[in-house]
């Protein structure tokens, strides 16, 4: 359903827009225009903000990033970045703390669970689940007895632990054997899977992006929204605006694209061409408000 970014229609010189394949995107987007102080803004981090890179640990923001929302936060009601990572992460890697322009900024980590206000500096956080500490004892041995520890690795993130196969020698093939037996040990202990570009998280469940980002459209009295993610777990979100959008706020759905997932273009308004076509979006987005 979506196109690639570089199909613009008006360039000028304040840099090229493009144009949603959607109707309910191209209202989306003049209604983002015409009343920019009423506009949410919802990023995810990895593959959105951040290129996709081996390591999660090396992930950065885009080098133009941060220039961009900080372009744009102010002319908008507000941004918020929406992630799997844990909120303090997100802020580290994306080098969002004490930026000029990003004072009203919020990262809702751990799917929403977790919540950093560049407002106070702080997070704020639920008890953690006490099924990650169980499956954090039982996951290495777990993974050496079904034999997939080969090219796999853990990443500890403290509210849930995340199985990675990037580094894998077939990291499609691994991500598919592990997805039921993750599942199961999983589901053991309360928790529940949750799949990624070539990584299975298992956390607690009762929170999702799409949760997240309606409670912050109601927070923040939005009155218009864009969101954009690259990731399965991004969908919720997607869910969320496709929700909005039936109750009569608008919105745009940008999907950053990737070979590596699929379902978010075909839901998309917008797709763009991975977290350089985002941010030149946004860059873009904040030179067309007024
Ligand atoms: O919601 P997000 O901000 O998209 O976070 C989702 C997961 O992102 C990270 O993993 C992904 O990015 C890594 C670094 O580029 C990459 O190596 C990995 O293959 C991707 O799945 C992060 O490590 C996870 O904890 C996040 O849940």
């Amino acid at each position: 359903m979506g196109i690639h970014q570089d199909s613009t229609i008006s360039e000028g010189p304040r840099g090229p827009l493009p144009t949603p394949v959607t109707p309910a995107g191209r209202d989306g987007l003049a209604a983002l225009l015409a009343r920019p102080r009423g506009a949410l803004i919802g990023l995810d981090f990895d593959g959105t903000l951040a290129p996709i890179v081996p390591d999660p640990e090396q992930a950065r923001a885009h080098p133009d990033a941060v220039a961009a929302l900080a372009a744009l936060a102010p002319k908008v009601a507000a941004v918020a970045v929406v992630t799997g990572r844990p909120a303090g992460v997100a802020v580290r890697h994306g080098g969002f703390a004490g930026v000029p322009g990003l004072e009203h900024l919020s990262v809702l980590g751990h799917y929403g669970a977790e919540r950093w206000d560049a407002a106070t500096g702080e997070v704020t956080a639920p008890e953690p689940h006490p099924g990650v500490a169980a499956v954090r004892a039982e996951l290495p041995g777990f993974l050496d007895r079904i034999g997939a520890w080969r090219g796999t690795w853990i990443e500890e993130k403290g509210r849930a632990v995340a199985v990675h196969t990037r580094r894998a020698e077939d990291p499609q093939a691994v991500f598919e054997a592990l997805r039921g037996p993750l599942g199961e040990l999983a589901g053991r202990h309360g928790l529940i899977v949750e799949p990624g570009r070539m990584v299975l998280e298992l956390r607690p469940p009762g929170m999702d992006k799409g949760v997240a980002f309606l409670e912050h459209v109601r927070e923040t009295g939005a009155q218009a929204v864009l969101y954009a993610g690259d990731d399965l777990g991004d969908l919720p979100a997607f869910g969320a605006v496709e929700k909005l959008r039936s109750d009569g706020v608008p919105g745009l759905l940008v999907c950053s694209g990737s070979a590596e997932v699929a379902e978010l273009a075909d839901r998309a308004d917008l797709v763009v061409d991975g977290p350089e076509g985002v941010v030149r979006l946004l860059a873009s987005l904040a030179a067309h408000m007024e």
